[in-house]
């Protein structure tokens, strides 16, 4: 995700000279260098002494140590963003220097090809123009929305681990396609394509997804069969009982 955000930075025109990139492997850092010709260093302290922006993108388990590792080296003017999933902007006021403003972010993996879609929610101390500068970092990965931080466990459930749940359906379809006879590379393409277009006309054409749907399905026709199954299957139920599975799991990572 860090990655992500990275090259969405870089594309909205932040210098590569300005950033510095953390990694624990050489060979990441070499990749990421060449990619992106960013400055690479091992060094988390080193790396936060003198930023104006820190973004945090490790695992939420690894947040409480990195944070303690690098506390004492942050700038007190600096900003620090973070894309970890479920704790809360006070844990990171807890344990960083006081008055250090927090910004929580929730992206998604669409981020990579400017096509993602970012929440993001002030902690205690963040500004106006906090929020300005980290909308800036973001705007190279697609939209950016602002959201009350208790809704972000919720946006993660969405919009965070939505992607994951759009590939389970490409998959699924792929499958099926296989299942009827069809090779795996067209029901494949057949699949991915169909996802796109259908995203693409909600998008393009503004309609609501109900309208849409009912503009495919002819009365006595293939695709109310087809819906029947799904609605038999409870997968609109499924849907429900997933996000709300995420969204508790965020809770609990958040502790
Ligand atoms: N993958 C996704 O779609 C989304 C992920 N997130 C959040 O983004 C964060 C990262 O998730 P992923 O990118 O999926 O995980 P990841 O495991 O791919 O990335 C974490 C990176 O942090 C590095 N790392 C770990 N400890 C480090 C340390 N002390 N210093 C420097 N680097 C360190 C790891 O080497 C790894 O490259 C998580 O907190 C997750 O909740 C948020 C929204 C979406
Ligand atoms: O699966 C996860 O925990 C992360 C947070 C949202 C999407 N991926």
């Amino acid at each position: 995700m860090g990655e992500a955000v990275l090259a969405g930075a870089l594309s909205a025109g932040w210098a590569a000279s300005d950033v510095v990139a953390t990694v624990r492997t050489e060979a990441k850092a070499q990749r990421l260098r060449e990619t992106y010709r960013v400055a690479t260093t091992s060094d988390n302290v080193a790396a936060v002494r003198g930023a104006g922006l820190v973004l945090v993108g490790v695992k939420p388990k690894d947040v409480g140590a990195l944070l303690d590792e690098i506390a004492s080296a942050i700038d007190p003017q600096a900003v620090v963003v973070t894309v970890a999933a479920g704790h809360p902007a006070a844990f990171y006021e807890q344990r960083l220097p006081a008055g250090v403003p927090v910004v929580r972010a929730v992206p998604n993996t669409p981020a990579a090809i400017g096509a993602g879609i970012t929440a993001i929610a002030p902690g205690r101390g963040a500004t106006d123009a906090d929020l300005e500068a980290v909308e800036h970092l973001f705007s190279g990965t697609g939209a950016v929305v602002r959201a009350a931080e208790k809704d972000l466990n919720a946006v993660s459930a969405i919009s965070g681990s939505g992607p994951a749940y759009i590939f389970y359906v490409a998959d699924a379809l792929a499958e099926a396609g296989v299942l009827l006879g069809l090779t795996r590379d067209v029901a494949r393409r057949l699949a991915v394509q169909t996802l796109l277009g259908a995203s693409r006309l909600m998008d393009e054409s503004g309609e609501h997804p109900v309208l849409l749907r009912e503009k495919v399905t002819s009365p006595g026709g293939t695709t109310a069969a087809a819906l029947r199954t799904l609605d038999d299957g409870g997968v609109r139920a499924s849907f429900l009982a997933a996000a709300t599975a995420a969204r508790d799991r965020a809770d609990e990572l958040g502790g």
